[in-house]
């Protein structure tokens, strides 16, 4: 049960009259997700997502919200924040902030063929285009960073097998980051945690994607191999799979051509988009947050897929 905060449709008659919605008709908790909570909100308009934010504030929130109505604007498939009577995306309600975006048709696509991987990568190159002037900056608070911050907290609890992958694996993008091959790739907003749950389809027909609350300014590719890391692999070996691999990166290219300076960086990058998230679900597992009351993912999951991409190359990013 993903519903922290409980809330009823009493509780929003007087909250929604400040949104063009008219009346609240139903509430209903949402039971997935780890981070928030969320509703599915009908009113006299239409349907919409109301989410109340657990563990963000109100400094980080507009980059998110600001992004996904830019995004939205362009023609980008993500729910679209609602303003209130004052032009504001973000609302207190009962003592946290929240928003009301509007509400995606469709559903996950968790087994994932090459059409879907196809689509989710027309989207991402798309995505990252639409989002090149968008104006306001956030680094990808899960970046270099936070790695280095965190993996000292996480090191205690990790065998010496583990705790050495972590610490050489951290000074490897380390070195990296300071290269000029690094330096060289695009970057700008980018969703950093498309995983297929984050992604709705209706049919074969992606219909849009959400959860941009991980979103930050960082390099495309990372986004890129965040994508494939979680789309293109057998789920149980974490080994990359060739057909979908190659469905979502050419759909990519054709929107968004690859540079020499992806190309050079790919292996590299596929290694720090693993490491992003074992290290996540590390500290999620080992250092709960108070408000976090679910299971967390599985670290090992991360782990097998770190391992493999230090040691089988991918293929080549098309040309
Ligand atoms: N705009 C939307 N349209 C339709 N469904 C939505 C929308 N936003 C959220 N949902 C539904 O709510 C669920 C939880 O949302 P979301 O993934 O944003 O929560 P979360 O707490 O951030 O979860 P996690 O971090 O685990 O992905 C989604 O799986 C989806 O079913
Ligand atoms: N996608 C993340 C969860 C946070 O959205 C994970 O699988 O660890």
């Amino acid at each position: 049960m993903a519903v922290f905060t409980a809330v009823t449709l009493d509780d929003l008659n007087q909250w929604i009259k400040q949104f063009p919605l008219g009346q609240a008709l139903a509430l209903k908790g949402i039971a997935s997700g780890i981070e928030n909570s969320n509703f599915f909100l009908t009113t006299e308009r239409g349907e919409y997502v109301l989410t109340i934010f657990e563990n963000l504030d109100f400094d980080q929130l507009p980059f998110y919200l600001q992004l996904m109505r830019h995004l939205a604007r362009r023609g980008i498939p993500v729910p679209d924040p609602v303003p209130n009577e004052h032009g504001e995306l973000v609302v207190p309600l009962h003592g946290k902030p929240a928003a009301v975006v509007t509400k995606l048709e469709g559903a996950s696509q968790m087994d994932p063929q090459p059409v879907h991987c196809a689509e989710a990568g027309t989207m991402l190159a798309r995505m990252h285009l639409a989002a090149r002037d968008f104006p306001l900056q956030q680094p990808n608070l899960r970046g270099l960073d936070w790695w280095l911050e965190t993996a000292p907290k996480v090191m205690p609890f990790l065998s010496p097998e583990n705790a050495q992958l972590l610490s050489s694996e951290i000074a490897f993008q380390q070195a990296f980051a300071g290269t000029d091959t690094y330096r060289q790739l695009a970057h700008g907003p980018v969703h950093a945690d498309l995983f297929r749950n984050n992604v709705m389809f209706v049919g074969d027909k992606l219909t849009g994607c959400f959860d941009f609350y991980f979103a930050g300014c960082d390099t495309w590719l990372f986004d890129v191999a965040v994508t494939v890391n979680d789309w293109c692999i057998d789920q149980q070996s974490g080994k990359l799979d060739p057909a979908r691999l190659s469905a979502l990166l050419d759909a990519y290219h054709a929107v968004r051509p690859f540079t020499d300076a992806d190309r050079a960086a790919w292996q590299t990058m596929l290694r720090a988009a693993a490491l992003r998230f074992w290290l996540s679900r590390l500290y999620d597992l080992h250092l709960p947050r108070e408000a976090e009351l679910l299971t967390p993912h599985d670290p090992t999951h991360f782990e097998r897929i770190l391992r493999d991409r230090v040691e089988h190359a991918s293929q080549e990013l098309p040309a």
